[in-house]
């Protein structure tokens, strides 16, 4: 049986217990002890890039759903297998991470390639970009019904689990509105014409997506979220002026939306689970006249995530959030080893430095709570 979240108070770093407590003295320090997480939405990137932002999912996360969306994509099993032992390479011998690899949906995918992706152990999802939806999406799918629904019907046979970046590319759809319209055209068809299909809307960020995942079959259905979409609201992008490093797709919405996913992730429901989107780009590939979408976030994450949920008062719900529902949905076990959410101040880094530049995360140079480490 897996332990339940453990809150315990340990001895105060300061203090003295043997004499009258002043106030000071009686201070705790708050410690969680959580089943190690997963985290089910990543971009790992390769090259440089990989090499430096590798470990920062490998310190406390088990495994990683890693996303297929590099230049070129990673469209066949082939491919995904030499990913991950690229991946592997950059780790040390003693790490726990696995990194659980995906193909790149495409108009050619073929039924025949989803069998042996099935077979390889390797890959464990297929990932839906419509094309031209976010970064990297240019090779993506142009038209779902007309050119997949074989593809699909061989995911549901094998129980391979969709994985879908939920925006319309139309543009003459208001950015705000483009999950909104993916639900209602592409995604509310699709599960009723295939019920069977296991699908994952990821980084989910309306209050539409929460209803829409919420009305589907328990195990079905499910989303990924990811801090951003629970900590900001579209106010972000611009307090002070422009700020590209809370620039991702989808946009950051309205604030009865993030409320709304607050509300379904610490509510307990298995349907929600962490999914980080962490998507690092070189700095001046964010600063500059046409910056790129995506938010660097795995080594703030797991601070964010428990901070959202110790400010809903559901701190009793995070490790279902980081380390159940997730494998649950997947139909893999859950990690036995733990990890440490400790109660105490740190600071996130201005930035972090590799080969090609730097790489700037969310909440860069603020003071955080909930400091993770290693439990065991
Ligand atoms: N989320 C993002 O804004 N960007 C991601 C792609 C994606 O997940 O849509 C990236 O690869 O940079
Ligand atoms: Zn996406
Ligand atoms: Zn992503």
């Amino acid at each position: 049986m897996i332990k339940v979240l453990a809150l315990k108070a340990v001895k105060p770093i300061y203090g003295d217990f043997g004499k009258k407590h002043s106030s000071q003295s009686r201070k705790v320090k708050m410690e969680l002890s959580i089943t190690r997480p997963d985290d089910w939405h990543l971009h790992l990137r390769d090259g440089d890039l990989l090499e430096a932002v590798v470990h920062h999912s490998a310190r406390n996360f088990g495994r990683a759903i890693v996303m297929p969306n590099l230049k070129p994509p990673i469209t066949t099993t082939a491919a995904a297998v030499a990913y991950q032992a690229s991946i592997l390479k950059t780790l040390p011998a003693n790490s726990y991470f696995t990194p659980l690899m995906t193909l790149y949906l495409t108009d050619n995918t073929s039924p025949e390639e989803i069998k042996l992706a099935g077979k390889s152990g390797v890959v464990f999802a297929i990932k839906l970009y419509p094309a031209g939806a976010t970064t990297n999406s240019q090779d993506g799918v142009t038209d779902v019904f007309g050119k997949c629904l074989p593809v699909l019907e061989q995911m549901a046979e094998q129980n391979m689990p969709l994985l879908v970046h939920g925006e319309v590319t139309d543009t003459a759809v208001d950015i705000f509105d483009r999950e909104k319209v993916f639900i209602d055209t592409i995604l509310r068809p699709l599960v009723q014409k295939l019920p069977q299909l296991k699908v994952v809307m990821e980084h989910i960020t309306t209050l539409d997506a929460v209803e829409f995942v919420q009305s589907c079959q328990e195990g079905s259905v499910a989303a990924t979220v990811t801090p951003q979409h629970l900590l900001l609201n579209r106010n972000s992008l611009f307090q002070g002026g422009l700020q590209p490093h809370n620039y991702c797709l989808p946009v950051l919405k309205r604030e009865i939306h993030r409320q709304a996913i607050v509300a379904a992730v610490t509510s307990g429901s298995k349907k929600f689970f962490l999914g980080t989107d962490s998507a690092p780009h070189e700095r001046g590939r964010k600063e500059c006249s046409c910056g790129c979408a995506g938010i660097y976030s795995s080594p703030v994450a797991l601070s964010l995530y428990a901070k959202v949920f110790e400010e809903a008062g559901a701190l009793d719900k995070l490790e279902a959030f980081t380390s159940f529902n997730g494998p649950d949905f997947y139909g893999l076990p859950r990690n036995t080893s733990k990890i440490i959410m400790k109660k105490s101040k740190w600071r996130v880094p201005d930035s972090y430095a590799f080969a090609s530049g730097e790489i700037i995360p969310i909440f860069a140079g603020q003071v955080l709570d909930w400091l993770p480490s290693n439990g065991d």
